[in-house]
């Protein structure tokens, strides 16, 4: 018999948003900056210590305070976390309702501890399970209880079944009633949380984990385990069934490549890990702004992990999200980033509701349906009338104190319109560099394949690499679609941008106090520029610290062939490259403080350091570099295997690309499109290779003598 959804009440709620702090791990050194204070708020301390009286003195500290619904501090376990957010939310499940518990958080800053824990601190996701059946062993009707379990993980945005063995790709598909359901995903019928826990153990073991800088267990994945639950009530809702689900996310750690020191295939987990992540910090961007002002669009589609936390983030569920951070110092800007989001998320409203459904039901059961439907509608007409009545008599006395308040909330959209665009640009950024990887790989497969064509080899390592080529093909396209609309998101952001603009002008020509207004919106709309700026000059200052790596990295490269600093120059001098003042690197003793003022001129500057002669083409938004072919130079061949890594630091305005190719050529890259940030101008980039290159070299005329001359 079909079920039908009966009149349950729809009950608007926000979601819990708890932050963790983890403790100082034993080989941590660094500065505990983070404070929690009367288990609501976290204030986190500027990191940095030298700041002179002046700048104390005018506040220019770095210092940030939040409050939240709950906070706990590294003392705190699993188990208080869990009494205090998720338990109550849990018993639910068991009465129909859904829920959604995610740990979001960096790398290394306590998601698995939180979500799976250990023997001693079991977490949350054991301690969900347990909870569970024993609501339903504990349950004195003679309510049928069934209980499945599924759990799934999301790797560079390819769904697997943890549940099976050797599970394939699975797709997502959309469901009338269901919403966003995983097709062909194991559904496990289980009996006691031992056994759900078995499979949870079981599942872990399956999940991809890699060995970081940053974490020695970094989940590369983001994982959901999905407890469903039905009951059948016997007594007088006879035939009424309940389903409840609950939905348990560990998401994968956002990381920079520079701190997880991560090449290859860990560095384009990393890039989806962070693309899944900017998509989801997109959505609950667009969430909670969208509670203020009634905004429609939410991006969810932009990665597989929003489309299956969509109900979870605004449907019919109820949601905890536990921000976790870590105390260390190094940290801030992830520490502060995790709070702004969970910040952002306390806005965000669900409406849960309790999924009942009918077997065999009778006429007298519908009457019902419609009878409690009828003073549904009309408790929610009254409550309408009242609103609209409190709206239309607005004091007169309060009309004095709004006067400023359009500015107020002018200031505030275009704050977050600022915002928006520099998450929009991250995005857009992240989207450019995933394909500019996925080409690369691309071309070396196509050489490969017609490699093994002309020797008339027709095997399985080719077809292994036409299957490849195929994976990657589909998500170049399905990157390019992204990467479209997050352009036309950042046009609309623009042009928003504007309209404010116009706003805050009109409004100050309109009113009395001209000057006065105008002076106060300039100084707020001069804050919000320093925003931006801080933004671009923390982008350039990670240009800085990859440019030094990169020569640090050519150095050790050099020094590690076994060659001292007197052959490296003449060998380079017989070569024609010029390496000048490389004891200014820093492995030589020079901090980043001391660096990073000089801004501007060092855009292009570590690599001013070697100039390299050889050709320069370009693909995608790269340039690239072709450097000597140290082949040429009668190196040991073991040497250059051991060079075989990209070594790519990644940030948002620019990046640079240091390649040590089994080719074996070196190749070094480097976009510099920070112009693209300033005033949130986007360039994002999803064409055809020459034309990118083209748009490049008009965008970027190269300078004097700087490295990207020949
Ligand atoms: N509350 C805690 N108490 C003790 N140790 C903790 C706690 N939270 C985290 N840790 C330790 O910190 C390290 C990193 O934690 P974890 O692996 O959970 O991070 P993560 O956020 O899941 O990282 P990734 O995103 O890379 O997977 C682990 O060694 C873990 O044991």
């Amino acid at each position: 018999m079909p079920s039908i959804r009966a009149p349950a009440t729809k009950q608007t709620t926000t979601l819990t948003v708890a932050v963790k702090c983890r403790p100082f791990r034993e080989r941590e050194r660094g500065r505990d900056i983070v404070r929690v204070i009367d288990n609501k708020e976290v204030l986190v301390l500027d990191p940095d210590l030298s700041k002179d009286y002046l700048e104390r003195i005018q506040n220019r500290t770095k210092e940030k305070k939040y409050c939240f619904d709950h906070a706990f501090d590294p003392g705190c376990t699993n188990l208080d976390v869990y009494t205090k957010c998720i338990l109550s939310v849990i018993s639910g499940v068991v009465n129909g309702l859904n829920a959604t518990v995610f740990a979001y958080g960096s790398t290394g800053s306590g998601k698995t501890y939180t979500m799976v824990g250990t023997q001693d601190d079991p977490g949350l996701m054991v301690l969900s399970l347990h909870t569970i059946f024993d609501l339903i062993k504990r349950d004195k009707s003679s309510d049928e209880f069934e209980v499945t379990c599924s759990y799934l993980e999301v790797y560079n945005e390819v769904i697997y079944d943890l549940l099976e063995k050797s599970s394939g790709h699975l797709e997502l598909r959309e469901d009338p009633e269901q919403g966003v359901i995983v097709a062909g995903l194991r559904c496990i019928k289980v009996q006691s949380a031992d056994k759900i826990l078995e499979l949870l153990n079981l599942g872990n073991s399956r999940r991809k984990t890699e060995s970081t800088e940053a974490n020695a267990t970094s989940s590369r994945s983001h994982a959901v385990l999905e407890i469903k639950v039905k009951r059948k009530q016997k007594n007088k809702y006879r035939n009424q069934v309940m389903r409840g689900k609950l939905a348990l996310v560990d998401l994968a750690g956002s990381e920079r490549a520079s701190e997880t020191n991560s090449g290859g295939q860990k560095l384009r987990d990393g890039a989806n890990i962070n693309r899944s992540l900017l998509a989801l910090a997109n959505c609950i961007n667009a969430l909670g702004k969208q509670q203020k002002k009634g905004l429609a669009y939410v991006p969810y589609r932009n990665s597989k992990l929003t489309r299956i936390l969509k109900d979870g983030l605004s449907g019919n569920s109820q949601t905890v999200m536990v921000a976790t951070v870590s105390p260390v110092d190094s940290q801030y800007h992830h520490t502060v980033n995790t709070l702004k989001y969970a910040d952002r998320a306390k806005e965000i409203k669900t409406h849960i509701q309790k999924n009942i459904g009918t077997i065999d039901t009778h006429v007298s059961d519908y009457q019902q349906m419609i009878d409690s439907l009828q003073i549904e509608v009309c408790r929610l007409k009254k409550e309408l009338a009242e609103k609209e009545s409190q709206l239309s008599v607005k004091p007169v006395e309060k009309a004095a104190d709004d006067e400023l308040s359009w500015l107020n909330i002018l200031s505030h959209e275009t704050s977050e319109n600022v915002q928006e665009r520099i998450n929009l640009q991250k995005a857009s950024f992240e989207l450019e560099e995933t394909n500019l990887r996925n080409r690369l790989e691309l071309q070396h497969l196509d050489d490969a394949i017609a490699k093994e064509q002309a020797i008339g080899k027709d095997g399985e390592v080719l077809e292994v690499m036409r299957t490849r080529r195929q994976v990657i093909l589909d998500n170049i396209r399905e990157n390019d679609e992204a990467g479209v609309n997050y352009h036309m998101e950042i046009e609309a952001n623009e042009k928003h941008r504007c309209q404010l603009q116009n706003m805050i002008e009109e409004a100050i020509s309109n009113n009395g106090n001209k000057t006065y207004l105008r002076i106060l919106s300039q100084y707020r709309l001069l804050g919000m520029a320093n925003t931006e700026l801080q933004f671009e000059m923390a982008m350039r200052d990670q240009v800085i610290n990859n440019q030094r790596e990169a020569l640090r990295n050519m150095w050790d490269l050099l020094m590690g062939l076994g060659l001292d600093e007197r052959q490296i120059m003449d060998l380079a001098s017989k070569k024609g490259i010029t390496i000048e003042d490389w004891t200014t690197t820093p492995h030589l003793g020079l901090s980043s403080r001391e660096q990073s003022p000089d801004l501007a001129s060092s855009k292009y500057s570590s690599f001013g350091h070697c100039r390299c002669m050889g050709q320069s083409y370009s693909r995608s938004s790269c340039t690239f570099q072709q450097s000597q072919d140290f082949g040429s130079m009668s190196l040991p061949q073991g040497h250059l295997d051991l060079a075989h890594s990209f070594s790519r630091e990644e940030h948002h305005s620019s990046y640079y690309l240091l390649s040590h190719d089994h080719s074996p050529s070196a190749c070094m890259s480097m976009r510099t499109s920070s112009e693209h940030w300033f005033g949130g101008r986007s360039s994002s980039r999803f064409g055809t290779l020459d034309k990118h290159s083209q748009d490049l070299q008009k965008s970027y005329p190269v300078r004097g003598n700087s490295s990207f001359t020949r």
